[in-house]
């Protein structure tokens, strides 16, 4: 028989036929699928909730049906259907659902087990708790692979009175239960990322340029040696935590500076920090001013640039084994992240640095710098500051769909003032030593935000972007 739901009558007709079919296959045919049915439409259609919790649960008694368990787990937590809480009794029915191989039901029962706090009426029990988390984790939740990782970040101490949450240091000579260990909560937030779970992502890349080749950004950083379809990264990725949000780092030059900018595997740097979950890409980058009003000292977040380089390998697209397909001619306009530029941007502000809201680096081929004529023209063609390799790794970073941003630090004036001296290595290295703190700042305050942030579909236009740019004609 089939129904026409826009008229009153006849859903009427339809949910009380459900209730009937749903109430015959549990009672009379006793299949637990069906009696979990009926309990939801009782939940939901019918708002009796005594009468689902009384069904969830005898569905989880008397046939182990695993999501009834859990249901009813959730009942007793909040006291729904019944006439009190009772944390105990949830988790009675949550390692119920658990051992019945039900992933939610062994999260519950982990929280519930591992939690602290005045609220909390259960037994704490660590070991345990840990156990059904881990469980929960292996069969794909996404929330306890992030709720290990956040485990693992600060440690879980023996006595909670003694921890001090503010003050990581002080922590350091208590008794742990679970030890910090950001190997571990690296490996877990990764996962929990990998299943969708946004707040274990936030996986930020950063890109040390000179001068910040090798930061002390991380606590316990952990080394991974990667390969790509492109060769290997100009070094190791260090992988760590930036006030809990999960960041990758890596050296543009290699630790030691060993990479001038044209020897820089920019398509192993980038396809490096995708590879290992990367969404965003943060970078830093010494220039020259090429205006009077940016000074030495200042930073600038790059919003363009003019290409000056030539060479450089510049499209993921040129069928390398392992690379993407098609022929991508991508659009340019804007070049960055905005969501990224304004992160950065806000966080210089946040610290009271003068940071300059756009601007159009001109990136030179080097390893030399550039000649007067040289600088002068690119002054005349609107450029705003001078380095040797936001290009191609803006357009890469792009053209592999990461939300990307760069924060110049202006290290000299190159050499078209009058009566002045010519940019030197030595003056870049002392002036971003000097100042180093500031790129820091900026970084670190930029990780929190856009870690922070909720909506994360400008994420996606930056994919769609790529694909709509692929012409494929294989
Ligand atoms: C060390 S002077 C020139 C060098 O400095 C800048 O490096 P990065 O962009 O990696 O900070 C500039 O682009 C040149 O590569
Ligand atoms: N004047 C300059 N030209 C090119 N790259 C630079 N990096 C820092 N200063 C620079």
């Amino acid at each position: 028989m089939s129904y026409d739901l826009k008229r009153e009558e006849e859903v009427k007709e339809y949910t009380e036929n459900l209730g009937i079919e749903y109430r015959f296959g549990c009672f009379k045919e006793k299949k637990p699928e069906v009696c979990h049915l009926l309990a939801d439409y009782l939940e939901a259609i019918k708002k009796d909730y005594k009468k689902a919790a009384k069904v969830y649960k005898s569905n989880c008694d008397d046939y182990n049906y695993p999501k009834s368990c859990l249901k009813y787990g959730n009942y007793a937590l909040m006291g729904r259907g019944r006439d009190s809480i009772d944390q105990n009794e949830a988790l009675k029915y949550f390692e119920k659902g658990c051992e019945l191989n039900e992933p939610v039901s062994c999260l519950h029962a982990g929280v519930l087990l591992t939690a602290t706090g005045p609220a909390t009426k259960v037994q704490r029990d660590v070991p345990k708790g840990y156990n059904y988390l881990k469980k929960s984790c292996d069969q794909n939740d996404d929330k306890a692979c992030h709720y290990l990782a956040g485990m693992y970040l600060a440690g879980v101490p023996k006595n909670p009175k003694d921890y001090n949450p503010h003050n990581p240091e002080k922590n350091v000579n208590i008794d742990f239960l679970i030890k910090p260990d950001m190997k571990q909560a690296f490996q877990f937030a990764k996962k929990g990322c990998e299943l969708g779970n946004i707040y274990a992502c936030a996986n930020i890349g950063i890109i040390g340029g000179s001068g910040l080749d090798d930061p002390n950004l991380f606590e316990n950083p952990v080394e991974r040696d990667v390969n790509t379809p492109y060769g290997k990264p100009s070094d190791v990725l260090l992988e760590g935590f930036i006030k809990g949000v999960p960041c990758v780092l890596l050296a543009r030059h290699g630790r030691k500076h060993q990479y001038q900018p044209s020897d820089i595997n920019y398509r192993a740097n980038i396809w490096a920090l995708k590879q290992v979950g990367c969404t965003h890409i943060l970078a830093t980058t010494a220039t020259g001013s090429l205006i009077h009003q940016y000074q030495p000292g200042d930073l600038v977040v790059l919003d363009d640039f003019i290409d000056r380089t030539w060479g450089r390998a510049c499209t993921f697209f040129d069928r390398t084994e392992g690379g993407p397909r098609g022929v991508c001619h991508l659009p340019m306009r804007p070049a960055f992240c905005e969501k990224a530029r304004q992160a950065l941007l806000a966080a210089a502000r946040e610290h009271g640095h003068i940071c300059h809201e756009t601007g159009t680096a001109v990136t030179i081929q080097g390893p030399r710098f550039s000649s007067r004529a040289e600088s002068l023209m690119h002054r005349s063609w609107g450029g705003h500051v001078v380095n040797m390799t936001t290009v191609p790794e803006v357009v890469l970073a792009k053209e592999a769909g990461l939300s990307y941003a760069a924060v110049a630090l202006v290290t000299d004036y190159d050499c078209w003032r009058e009566n002045e001296q010519s940019v030197s290595v030595s003056e870049v290295l002392q002036m971003f030593a000097r100042n180093i703190k500031k790129a820091i700042d900026v970084i670190v305050g930029a990780v929190q935000i856009l870690a922070a942030e909720e909506d994360y579909t400008y994420l996606d236009i930056h994919k769609e972007l790529v694909a709509s740019a692929v012409m494929l004609k294989e």
